[in-house]
């Protein structure tokens, strides 16, 4: 049993009196008896757990670790083992050097990452004299009498066994790389070992195997295929020719003075043609090659002289380009480290670290930091430090290696690639063929040109899209005018499997939302998946998933209407999985529909399971009427009896809730079979019931006060993509009203949006009003800026983010400061409770008590949470802790 588990059980009365009297020292004195059993039977488990190894760690490092992991043994024990048995040793790097005689030795075991890191990842070797932080060597040094130092580096490797290097430089700056790494598959590996690559057979061609040649092509894919390589060329030109327009523009968009000579008229700042030319002169720019460089110092494009009046046409451009000899990519890091000159780039001036890149010969720096003239061998060197220049036993630098390549490889990586030459083809052919399209296009007199018309279209922006129109009506007087049908949402909740979703398929069919075809067909499909007593649930479980595992997984949603109102159902899941759509459907809801199976035993396992929680959730939630549905009374056969003493103890459990009685009705009902839903039972065992149907109670059901005069806020239930609308929501209006034409504020995301068109009850309406459930269109803005959860606010009014919040809660569990999960509506948030200022009255919510130590289940707290990010918050919004898969705490924000 884990010691939350433990604390869970205990006698919360007797615990609370202990902390009340708590005091400094007592928390020092013996260990209550529980705990004692417990700290000696985890002893014990460990010990046995750790075996032999056990002689190493103390019974007092035993308790501490089970005191710490809360007796878990299994954390414990892979604690006491990292920590005592086999520590992890750390990379420590020598202060000084050791003194004469005397040995230090640095042992880093090897890790998974290690031979990664090898393969030519950056490996850290923070240097003093050597230490190579997590590189899987071992490094001895050693100070014999009146010697310089030397180094024995073991190398241990998973697969690669162990090797042993003794480095004694002649010069202490210097270590031979090549010889650790001899015999590391990427060099030097034996004939035997290597691999011989066959190449893979061709794949046969044609349909049906046919000759060995390429697969031959219908004349459909031909013409598909030739088509759709003229457009890409096409698109190619078209791309290319406003690049270089887009470019010639950006060029000329510079001062007019050229260090006191006229400008071209082309427009091109002397500025600019500084930054990018490396000539000396300074007069040529390479219009598109990104490297200067390469340009051929023949065919420069002479900006000083007249550049083709009016503006530079990109045609002009683009032949300056073709003209470039085929110009080379720019070399990696890796790249340049193999083959290029030692730059300032390549060193670190990190003290006494050094980045080391890649493997391989190379040759190193001299302790001045300069390279060595000429590369001693082929094995050549490489440096992990530069001594400081007052020869003091600190260093400054470290160097990372350079190979002594072959010239032969060299001069391979001085031309152009393969790749580079094909590219640089490429673009000439389509750069041709774009001069040619722009010669046999001119442009028009007076009309836009196709490139005009293109850079316009790509400015557009979203927001340069026209805002919708608003017809500035007053929703408050047209509500007063058009005298809706009232409206009314009601979550289903209840344990799992207790009939929620077929009661509601049920209701929609006999209020005929649903025809009998579609639950026939449904009936069949169940059927055939085995699921047949499931087939009314399928009337609003629709996700597949829902299906296959036969439980309500999200919040599904239908709307009915009577004569007097228009229903939202809002069906939650039952699991306690899915307990935060549980609580995003209770945050919508006006009331309730608590749903019991009254089947034997199956009450009973449902009060200690979601029928307690989802009654204490949605009473916390602000949810004050609830209709109680004991379903499935056909199971036993009507009852009366069991109907009374179902209702008896769900009257003392919600009055205990908080629910007054006058708010709470039951109709004895059978969802599967339709008893006492919107008909009356036939059945001559429940002629003993004569109330209310449910859908009577629904409809004596008041909705909640609606706060219409308030700012707007909308808490999003869901976003998505419609004919109308990249961003589409849904939602309840919560508080205040809104119109076609609205600017909206999108909490968190601090982002305007605009009200195109809205859905209210499934038709277009010109507004819309608080306990409404609505679809908004919304336009500028971009659906990243959008989330299920998010609140939608009048943005002269807005919510505010905030991360942390003081909390009037219920503990329906022990609260003490602790992490766990906020939620509100949809959002779910990590935080913790950073602090309990104060116990409070229930009734009146006077403090009661200052500072306690931890909250019992029952009480009411004041309560500071602090979460991880910031959110969307304000007083008076319901939020719920749940922590370890239980809901601790629900209550209003202060
Ligand atoms: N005999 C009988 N079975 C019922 C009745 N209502 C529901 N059931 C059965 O109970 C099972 C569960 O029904 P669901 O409607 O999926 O239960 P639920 O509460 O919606 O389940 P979750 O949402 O997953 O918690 C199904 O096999 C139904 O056929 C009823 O009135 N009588």
């Amino acid at each position: 049993m884990s010691r939350h588990q433990y604390i869970r059980k205990l006698d919360y009365e007797d615990a609370l009196d202990e902390y009340e009297g708590y005091s400094e020292n007592e928390e020092e004195d013996e260990l209550s008896p529980e705990d004692r059993a417990l700290m000696s039977q985890g002893t014990a488990e460990v010990q046995a757990a750790l075996g032999v190894e056990a002689s190493k760690v103390t019974v007092a490092q035993i308790e501490e670790a089970l005191w710490h992991y809360y007796y878990d043994v299994d954390k414990s024990v892979a604690y006491l083992i990292s920590k005592y048995v086999n520590p992890r040793p750390k990379a420590t790097k020598p202060a000084t050097r050791p003194p004469n005689g005397k040995s230090v030795t640095h042992t880093f075991e090897p890790t998974a990452a290690t031979f990664s890191l090898e393969l030519g990842k950056p490996v850290h070797w923070a240097a003093k004299y050597v230490d190579l932080t997590d590189a899987g060597l071992q490094a001895t040094q050693t100070c014999p009498e009146s010697s310089t130092p030397s180094f024995q580096m073991t190398r241990s490797l998973p697969h690669f066994g162990t090797t042993s290097h003794v480095l004694q430089p002649a010069s202490e700056t210097r270590v031979p790389l090549s010889s650790l790494f001899w015999d590391m598959p990427w060099g030097n590996v034996p004939k035997e070992r290597q691999t011989i690559l066959v190449p893979p057979l061709a794949p046969r061609g044609g349909l049906l195997g046919g000759s060995g040649g390429p697969p031959k092509m219908s004349k459909l894919q031909a013409l598909a295929a030739a088509r759709k390589k003229k457009a890409e060329e096409k698109k190619a030109v078209n791309d290319k020719v406003e690049g270089a327009r887009a470019k010639m523009e950006d060029l000329a968009v510079e001062d007019t003075q050229c260090g006191g000579k006229s400008v071209p008229s082309n427009g091109l700042s002397n500025k600019r043609l500084k930054t990018s030319d490396p000539s000396p002169e300074g007069q040529s720019v390479p219009v598109f090659g990104p490297k200067p460089t390469r340009l051929k110092a023949s065919q420069p494009l002479d900006v000083g002289a007249a550049a083709p009046s009016g503006q530079l046409q990109a045609v002009t451009a683009q032949a300056a380009e073709s003209e470039q000899p085929v110009s080379m990519a720019e070399p990696s890091t890796f790249a340049q480290l193999l083959c290029g000159e030692p730059s300032a780039a390549h060193r670190r001036r990190t003290p006494e670290k050094a980045v080391f890149v890649g493997f391989g010969c190379g040759y190193g720096v001299d302790n001045k930091g300069e390279p060595p003239k000429k590369p001693s061998t082929s094995v050549d060197w490489f440096d992990i430090r530069k001594r400081k220049a007052d020869d003091s036993d600190d260093f400054e630098e470290v160097v990372v290696l350079y190979p002594n390549l072959p010239q032969s490889v060299k001069d391979v990586f001085a031309q152009p690639s393969p790749d580079d030459i094909v590219l640089a083809a490429q673009a000439k052919a389509k750069t041709k063929a774009g001069a040619k399209t722009a010669e046999a296009q001119p442009k028009k007199k007076g009309t836009p040109s196709t490139d005009a018309v293109t850079a316009g279209v790509d400015g557009l922006k979203i927001s340069d899209a026209p805002l919708p129109k608003s017809k500035n009506l007053n929703v408050l007087s047209e509500l007063e005018k058009s005298k809706p049908k009232r409206s009314a949402s009601f979550v289903v909740v209840g344990h799992v499997d207790a009939g929620k979703s077929t009661m509601m398929g049920r209701l929609l069919l006999d209020l005929k939302v649903v025809d009998q075809r579609t639950v026939d067909k449904l009936q069949k499909e169940a059927k055939t998946e085995g699921k047949g007593s499931f087939h009314l649930a399928w009337v609003l479980d629709q996700r597949p998933e829902e299906r296959s595992r036969g439980i309500t997984m999200d919040i599904a949603t239908r709307r009915f209407e009577t004569e007097r109102t228009a229903f939202t159902i809002l069906d939650a899941p039952g699991h306690a999985e899915y307990i935060y759509n549980m609580i995003a459907g209770a945050s919508q809801a006006d009331f309730a529909v608590l749903v019991i199976d009254a089947s034997t035993d199956a009450f009973e396992s449902g009060l200690k399971g979601q029928t307690r929680e989802h009654s204490l959730l949605i009473r916390s939630m602000g949810v004050s009427r609830v209709v109680v549905a004991i379903n499935k009374l056909d199971t036993v056969a009507w009852s009366q009896e069991r109907f009374n003493e179902i209702k008896d103890q769900m009257s003392g459990f919600l009055s205990t809730a908080n629910f007054q009685p006058k708010n709470i009705a039951f109709v004895p009902v059978s969802g599967l079979y339709g008893d006492n839903l919107v008909h009356r039972s036939s059945n001559p065992a429940a002629s003993w019931y004569t109330g209310p149907t449910l859908i009577e109670e629904l409809e004596n059901s008041e909705p909640s006060t609606r706060a219409l005069e308030k700012p707007l806020r909308m808490t999003v239930f869901e976003v998505y993509r419609t004919m109308q609308s990249p961003v589409t929501v849904s939602g309840r209006i919560e508080a205040g009203s809104l119109q076609m034409g609205d600017a909206l504020l999108v909490q968190p995301s601090g982002q305007r949006a605009y009200v195109k068109s809205i859905l209210s009850n499934d038709a277009p309406a010109d507004w819309a009003v608080a306990g409404q459930n609505v679809v908004l269109h919304l336009s500028q803005i971009d659906p990243i800026h959008v989330r299920d959860g998010d609140i939608i606010c009048d943005p002269a009014k807005p919510v505010l983010r905030a991360d942390t919040f003081t909390l009037k809660a219920l503990a329906f569990d022990i609260l003490m400061p602790m992490p766990v999960e906020v939620h509100r509506g949809r959002l779910n948030q990590a935080g913790r409770i950073a602090a309990i200022p104060a116990l409070l009255d229930k009734t009146s919510g006077t403090v009661v008590k200052k500072k306690p130590k931890i909250v019992k289940p029952g009480m009411v707290a004041r309560i500071v949470v602090k979460l991880e990010s910031q959110i969307p918050l304000e007083a008076g919004q319901r939020v719920v802790l749940r922590s370890g898969g239980q809901t601790v705490a629900a209550g209003l924000l202060e």
